[in-house]
């Protein structure tokens, strides 16, 4: 009696406004290491109760203040605004939202109590959640002998824990007890809607379509008592989740807008929510609407052609373009004359509540735009439009993109294998390649010998032209910028060699990995891959190696001349020195052991372009100071030599601009080689 509750509730009478119940859980816990039975009983249920009614009172005082004090047209509203007007009719609203909250308020405590009383912590939400005080009351009733609620406890227990192996073999146990009946696994917990949907599913596939859609239309009303609790429910506090709410600061419009959304998310959420069962598997899809699908043919099997038109076009609320069922309502109609058939329509509850979520998802959707608060649509049904185009273009350019960079990672994946496994092959075949000798003939169909080892004054020495084109060159230089930029957010960092000059470089690895980040063409990766593997073939067969030459390290570096800081200059870009040894020039001595990589056994320098002062690379004697060769860089241009002593060799000051070059070194030792394709798992 609500009456007499409201009274006892308002004087605080104890024992009247239900106790908080995680105060008995823990009572009852309590109890049972006790093995006190009666009490854990008696608090369980208790507890249990209290839950129950502490929901389902907050539910229902949501849904009477909503509509005692709907928001509708605001006070007083006046339909051409008036200078001034506005803030009067902002009272207005905001009055409402007063008396609603009085409303709530006054509900709440005027049934439950003092409401800081009822509020539980997380883990005891949890634990009804699953379930758990029916594991308790499980085994009390059984110790004090009471069967029948004993199986119905575990059973319940047990839908939700559908994992629990202890409770599986206590309701096999049960099962072959005496005294036991099927009609005693029950599930105290059950939803009605899910019972309802439930039971009529298992009436449909036995073909017994009366019974069917009567336990479809009670599932119907379920639902729709089910939903409205659901989302009174949503309207409770504000989930800070991931903010710390002392830093949390808003001004009102926004904080309003933050909590009314999160608040509109739930109430969506709210169709998934009852789709599921207990034992957490997947939700029902398209839940709701499928009932009116069963009813339809329920009906149509029951030859109620009337309400299966009705249900049928109720479902094509949710579905206009559905032509199955279209087809059947077309085929409906004319079993039961057309005319009959127009003058029936769909059911105005389902009508409401698709307006009422389309609405829902419209501002949701709006959120998103605007504040950028994720909105992810629960229902399959929502036509194409709600969603804006932009939102829609935008996710569906990311999932291109995404799908884009997921198969050019796996081309390149592939493709990298490929070269991995004709390298190998290659290697093999080297001894047999007839190698064009040190004349200037052509190499490659487009490379060109340029200058000698005896030309360049030296062993182991070669200037090549026309590796690479034009257009790769460019492409590597621009890499080298969009590499810098996105790599480490700034162009440059002063040389390690000139105080006069910026230094910015990438390796094959960073370019695959900010490629495969989406922050770098991973075209221009993959083509700085190609490029450095034909130099490495090319240097193969120049200097006819007959064991194959290994990556040891290759490295894209662009250096800049800083105008301010070039007058009077007399250093060099890049001190001269050998890449395998230390050079000691004072002793004309070149030292091989570390810090020195001493297992690198050729160099490469593919230029990439020559728009730069200075910048010449010079090859000298040990003391690093008798110049025997001079290159000019330029695209397409290769210095290649020996990485030891007899060719140490330097850079000259870049005056002005930018120059660009790949610099590679390779090994014989394989044990050295730089891991390229590994790139996965970098
Ligand atoms: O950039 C060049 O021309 C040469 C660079 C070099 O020798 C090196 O980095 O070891
Ligand atoms: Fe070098």
């Amino acid at each position: 009696n609500p009456t007499s509750t409201r009274r006892l509730c308002v004087s605080s009478a104890p024992g009247y406004c239900p106790a908080p119940y995680d105060f008995l859980f823990d009572t009852a816990v309590e109890a049972y290491s006790k093995g006190d039975w009666f009490s854990v009983i008696l608090n369980m249920e208790k507890a249990l109760r209290n839950e129950a009614t502490v929901r389902s009172v907050k539910a229902r005082c949501r849904v009477s203040c909503a509509n005692q004090t709907a928001f509708g047209e605001p006070l007083g509203g006046l339909g051409v605004p008036i200078p001034g007007a506005g803030s009067v009719e902002d009272l207005g609203f905001f009055q409402k939202i007063l008396k609603r909250a009085e409303c709530v308020k006054s509900c709440e405590t005027e049934k439950l109590g003092p409401l800081t009383v009822h509020q539980v912590s997380e883990e005891v939400e949890l634990e009804f959640k699953k379930r758990t005080p029916y594991n308790y009351l499980q085994v009390a009733y059984f110790k004090i002998n009471k069967l029948n609620q004993a199986v119905a406890a575990a059973n319940t227990f047990f839908q939700a824990n559908p994992d629990h192996m202890e409770m599986r073999q206590n309701l096999e146990y049960y099962r072959m007890m005496e005294g036991v009946q099927q009609e005693d696994f029950k599930d105290l917990e059950a939803k009605p809607h899910m019972a309802e949907f439930l039971l009529g599913k298992s009436y449909y596939s036995d073909d017994s379509f009366g019974l069917a859609a009567e336990h479809f239309e009670r599932a119907v009303d379920e639902y729709f008592i089910a939903d409205e609790e659901c989302r009174a429910l949503c309207e409770g506090a504000y989930n800070y989740d991931g903010y710390n709410y002392m830093e949390y600061s808003a001004d009102l419009f926004q904080t309003m807008t933050d909590h009314f959304l999160q608040v509109l998310n739930c109430k969506q959420h709210c169709s998934v929510e009852l789709a599921s069962t207990a034992g957490g598997n997947k939700p029902f899809e398209d839940f709701l609407p499928s009932h009116f699908n069963y009813l339809q043919f329920s009906y149509y099997n029951s030859e109620k052609y009337e309400q299966a038109v009705e249900c049928a076009k109720t479902f094509l609320l949710f579905h206009p373009d559905d032509e199955v069922m279209s087809q059947n309502l077309a085929y409906y109609s004319a079993v039961l004359g057309e005319d009959k058939a127009e003058s029936i329509s769909a059911r105005q509850v389902v009508r409401q509540y698709i307006q009422q979520s389309i609405l829902e998802k419209e501002l949701l959707y709006f959120g998103y735009e605007v504040f950028g608060i994720t909105f992810v649509d629960p229902d399959s049904w929502t036509p194409e439009d709600v969603m804006p185009k932009k939102l829609k273009d935008k996710q569906k350019a990311d999932r291109e993109t995404a799908a884009k960079i997921t198969e050019e990672i796996e081309n390149l994946m592939k493709e990298i294998e490929t070269l991995v496994e004709e390298k190998k092959k290659d290697s093999s075949d080297m001894a047999k390649i007839i190698v064009p000798q040190e004349d200037g003939t052509l190499l490659y169909d487009d490379i060109k010998v340029t200058m000698t080892s005896k030309q360049l004054n030296g062993t182991q020495r070669v200037l090549l032209d026309g590796v690479i084109s034009d257009d790769e060159c460019r492409e590597l230089h621009r890499l080298s910028s969009a590499a810098a930029l996105k790599g480490d957010g700034y162009r440059g960092r002063p040389s390690p060699h000139s105080q006069s000059e910026m230094f910015q470089g990438v390796t094959i690895l960073k370019a695959v990995k900010l490629g495969q980040e989406g922050k770098v063409p991973l075209k221009s990766a993959r083509l700085f891959f190609d490029l450095s593997e034909k130099v490495r073939k090319v240097l193969e067969l120049y200097f006819r190696l007959e064991t194959p030459l290994y990556f040891s390290y290759s490295h894209l570096v662009c250096r800049s001349a800083i105008d301010e800081k070039q007058e009077d200059r007399k250093d060099l870009s890049h001190p001269v020195h050998a890449d395998n040894c230390l050079l000691i020039s004072e002793l004309n001595e070149c030292i091989k052991e570390p810090p020195a990589y001493t297992h690198r056994d050729y160099s490469a320098i593919l230029y990439l372009n020559d728009d730069f002062e200075g910048g010449d690379f010079i090859f000298t004697e040990l003391d690093a100071k008798t110049v025997t060769a001079e290159v000019h860089p330029q695209c397409g241009r290769v210095v290649g030599f020996g990485a030891g002593k007899e060719n140490p060799h330097g850079v000259r000051a870049v005056t002005k601009g930018e120059r660009c070059a790949v610099a590679l070194w390779f090994t014989l030792d394989p044990a050295h080689e730089e891991k390229v394709w590994i790139i996965s798992v970098v």
